[in-house]
């Protein structure tokens, strides 16, 4: 009783000793709806190489796997394909065209602000890993508020393969002191299901994301609609993970 009257030594809650640790989140199509931004710069950088536009629809299930991936399924998809050399060019292309308006039309998803205001207040350790390059990723979070809330962010050219290797949810897990059986996966994708399996890690995936397979297809551990289901729904884990 005597310890609830010492003031708090500053604002960071005492970290969560117990199970699930560390909540990890992918970005594009899980905390932020960036498709409609990386639609436009795809078709401004391939208007900028003679080629047509691609529909809204269409780049939707061409995310999910990075820009070199982008950028080779778009030219799969106009029954093309190109060298590495080419595909370099036209990432580094894509990139000076995204990086500079990457929030232009990008928004939080639904429920992305509470929960993860709502899981840090509560001790997690939270932390970002992304197919996207470290750059972008820290634009969008800093553009959002979503920065200062995590210990860790990994991109798709901090080091590691891009998932679906586990690597980078490895290297988040060694950046925060955890051991990846402390962490839970957050994503709307195949790769994200595929990196935290390989990983030994529970995976969470949220309705309404990127990417060709049917979030029920996905074989995720949970399938969530809204991210503010969150809190709830890692403590019922957590509550069956006792029994
Ligand atoms: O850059 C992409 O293609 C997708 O990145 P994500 O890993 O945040 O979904
Ligand atoms: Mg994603």
């Amino acid at each position: 009783m005597i310890a609830s009257l010492d003031p708090p030594q500053n604002d960071k809650p005492r970290a969560r000793e117990e199970w699930p640790r560390a909540a990890l989140f992918d970005l594009d199509g899980t905390l932020v709806d960036s498709a409609p931004d990386l639609h436009e710069a795809l078709n401004e950088t391939l208007a900028s190489y003679g080629e047509p536009p691609f529909t809204y629809e269409a780049v939707v299930k061409m995310i999910g796997a990075g820009v070199p991936k982008l950028i080779q399924r778009a030219y799969a998809g106009l029954g093309k394909t190109i060298d590495k050399a080419t595909r370099d060019k036209v990432v580094k292309r894509f990139l000076a065209i995204y990086g500079p308006r990457a929030t232009r039309l990008t928004t939080l998803n639904p429920g992305a602000a509470e929960a993860t205001r709502a899981l840090s207040q509560a001790g997690y350790r939270l932390a970002v890993v992304t197919n996207k390059n470290e750059a972008e990723t820290e634009t969008v979070l800093g553009h959002f508020g979503l920065g200062k809330l995590m210990d860790a962010v990994v991109g798709g050219d901090s080091g590691p393969p891009k998932k679906p290797h586990p690597g980078m949810l490895l290297l988040a897990c060694e950046r925060l002191g955890l051991s990846p059986e402390d962490a839970v996966f957050i994503g709307d994708g195949e790769n994200d299901v595929e990196a935290a399996k390989a990983a030994g890690m529970p995976v969470i995936i949220v309705r309404g994301g990127y990417g060709l397979v049917p979030t029920e297809k996905l074989g995720a551990t949970r399938v969530i609609d809204r991210l503010d289901e969150l809190p709830a729904v890692l403590d019922e884990m957590a509550a069956t993970r006792k029994k």
